[in-house]
């Protein structure tokens, strides 16, 4: 379909003025025979048993059951979030669902709200517009656009806060708003009023429901609703045990119950009362109300009581639409590559900068390390009885690269990725202008902090003031704290907090360990294993490049302090020689290090995009994991 912008009249129900946005087909959703099954490695379970149900545009529909009934199992793989383990069939417009297709029409929006920090209401819609709809709008119609939708959810007040201050409701209608930028017809949200009170839970869903009639489809799973709250809905979908115990219009569960003489007490809300039934609390009704739905094939009650309540679809005025085909939408995104790279640059500079917190903390962080390292090692570049502590420094510099620069990113990297997944599923961005923006804006501030660390320490011990040595030494330190940032974004990118916290120091304290290893064996030949283990330790090339900046000829004999009688370690190439490093070159370790940082990103890159979208090898590799952990915590 030919994604036209005209601007849109107001709506005769003076609600949803939304000018300027992309005119999308209407999108009704229909399955059959879904079910969805999970492998924990011994065997398979069952959480859907061949449901069926129809969701239609304009509606507001809930999918209602009780805890563990398989509601948000349901939303998850109608939105495609999980693919693997269903079967049966998702119709769009009675046509197979084409998953890429439905992907670009549709919007999810999770439980949690995951929104980014640090960024203003205003300033969040402002770049979802920029990607969302690229350059098809000029600034002054995305401001339009932005304007009205944060009017129609109500987010005025809150324009200029920070979404971190957000009260709960206005978070999650903040998240709300975020995906309604480029109009999808369908909208799934998870959850939306939990951790709501009643009145912020009634303003959302009635704000969803203007959603829904602007033409969009909309499907919330929700858990027990108030009796106000769930006459909202123009359609519920009860799911209890993976099958489908009605489907119809709110107005219908009533009367339905009535007929299979489960009448429903008049004081009683008839959400929680079909809840309570279909979980077996006054008996097994179950298999009963499955049968009498045809398990979501009954249309019966699909239409009950909308004639009373004035509020059918077919009463709408769904302007937002078009009569356009969704199989023949194009799949790409609507700003470019370098237009989502530009906003992305920008918000995470913006972030950077706002986290004034972080920011001096890191700072605090180098110059007390710097004093640390300097206090301990001062005065000892020039000292030929400290040349074996001169070392220790060189090694010091290393760790402290190390460190600084990869446990920040193994502590926030997982959230981050956390905020990636959603966003990259609802398609904002794609991954290679994200992972570049990463790489440009997090860059200058990690080779800041290196060069800080380094006026302090390098004056401070003495090293010597040359400034091709200083230049070697500086670009060597730079590199070790790149390529450890990039490690704590491979380590991280896969896995949670506290594993990234876990495995961090697994991975790298034998690499440490391995830097040094062999050092003092003068010319005695260490084992080829140890030789080509060493040579997988990037520390153990940063090493010898500092090394060679500080020792590398030309360089004069150290000098012997008056009250020292005897210094071995006078003679340079001496030293370098007994600590194993004679043959060692400064371009050779500067060559590998950018390989390895070249590697350590492409591998960081490789292992996010499997995280966002797994190719078979990424989940066949996960289910063997998953059955190894169950093999173990069987046998405990
Ligand atoms: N990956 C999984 N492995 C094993 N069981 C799972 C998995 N995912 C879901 N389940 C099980 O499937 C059932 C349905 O889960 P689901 O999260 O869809 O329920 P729900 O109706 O949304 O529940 P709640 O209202 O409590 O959030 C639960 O019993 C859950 O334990």
């Amino acid at each position: 379909m030919e994604t036209t912008i005209t601007p849109l009249r107001a709506t005769s129900l003076g609600r949803a003025h939304l000018s300027y946005l992309p005119q999308r087909p209407p999108v009704n959703l229909s399955f059959q025979d879904l079910s969805y099954s999970v492998s924990n490695g011994k065997a398979s379970k069952l959480i859907l048993r061949g449901l069926n149900g129809e969701f239609h545009s304009g509606q507001l529909t809930a999918i209602l059951g009780p805890s563990g009934a398989g509601k948000s199992t349901l939303l998850n793989v109608l939105a495609g979030y999980r693919v693997d383990g269903a079967s049966g069939m998702i119709c769009t417009n009675g046509e197979a669902r084409d998953l890429a297709s439905f992907r670009k029409l549709s919007r999810y929006i999770m439980q949690e709200d995951l929104l980014q920090p640090l960024i203003t209401v205003q300033e969040a819609m402002l770049m979802a517009a920029d990607l969302k709809l690229g350059n098809k709008l000029n600034k002054e119609k995305k401001a339009v656009v932005v304007d009205e939708i944060i009017d129609l959810l109500r987010l005025g007040k809150a324009r200029h806060t920070t979404s971190e201050r957000l009260s709960g409701g206005e978070k999650k209608r903040l998240s709300i708003a975020l995906e309604l930028v480029n109009n999808p017809p369908v909208v799934f949200l998870d959850e939306p009023t939990t951790g709501l009170d009643d009145v912020a839970s009634s303003t959302c869903l009635s704000l969803l429901k203007r959603v829904a009639r602007g033409g969009r489809t909309v499907v919330c799973s929700l858990h027990t609703p108030s009796a106000r709250l769930f006459s909202v809905f123009d359609h519920v979908y009860v799911v209890a045990e993976g099958r489908c115990a009605y489907q119809g219009t709110s107005a219908g569960v009533v009367p339905f119950l009535r007929e299979l003489n489960l009448p429903c007490p008049t004081t009683y809300n008839p959400a929680d009362f079909i809840i309570e039934v279909s979980s077996g609390e006054y008996g097994s009704h179950l298999d009963r109300m499955v049968a009498a739905v045809e398990n979501g094939r009954c249309q019966r009650w699909r239409d009950y009581g909308l004639e009373m309540e004035n509020s059918g679809c077919g009463e709408l005025d769904i302007e937002q639409l078009n009569s356009g085909v969704i199989s023949s939408h194009t799949y790409e995104y609507e700003s470019s590559g370098y237009e989502q790279f530009s906003v992305l640059v920008k918000r995470m500079a913006l972030q950077t900068f706002r986290n004034a917190g972080y920011l001096r903390l890191r700072f605090g962080l180098h110059v007390f390390i710097g004093v640390i390292v300097g206090a301990l090692f001062s005065k000892m570049g020039y000292d030929a009885s400290k040349t074996l502590f001169n070392f220790g420094f060189c090694f010091a510099c290393v760790m402290a690269m190390l460190y600084t620069t990869m446990m920040p990113v193994l502590l926030a990297f997982p959230s981050e990725v956390m905020l990636i997944k959603r966003e990259y599923f609802n398609r904002w961005y794609g991954l290679k202008p994200y992972f570049a923006a990463m790489l440009v804006s997090r860059t200058p501030a990690t080779i800041f902090f290196a060069l800080l660390y380094l006026v302090i320490v390098y004056p401070w011990t003495e090293q010597p003031m040359e400034p091709k040595r200083i230049v070697m030494f500086v670009t060597i330190c730079i590199l070790v704290a790149l390529i450890s940032e990039s490690l704590g974004t491979v380590i991280s990118s896969t896995l949670s907090v506290v594993n990234s916290m876990f495995v961090g120091p697994v991975v790298t304290v034998p690499l440490m360990l391995l830097s040094v290893y062999g050092i003092g064996n003068g010319d005695d030949p260490i084992p080829i294993v140890w030789r080509l283990a060493r040579a997988c330790s990037y520390m153990r090339y940063g090493l010898e490049g500092l090394i060679a900046a500080v020792y590398g000829p030309p360089r004069a004999n150290l000098i012997c302090p008056d009250e020292v009688a005897y210094c071995e370690n006078r003679n340079v190439k001496h030293f370098v020689k007994t600590m194993g490093m004679a043959g060692v070159s400064y371009w050779v370790d500067l060559g590998v290090l950018c390989g390895m940082l070249l590697a350590t990103n492409l591998a960081a890159y490789y292992l996010l995009r499997q995280r966002l979208s797994p190719n078979y090898a990424f989940r066949a590799v996960k289910v063997i994991g998953q059955f190894i952990k169950t093999k173990i915590s069987g046998s405990h």
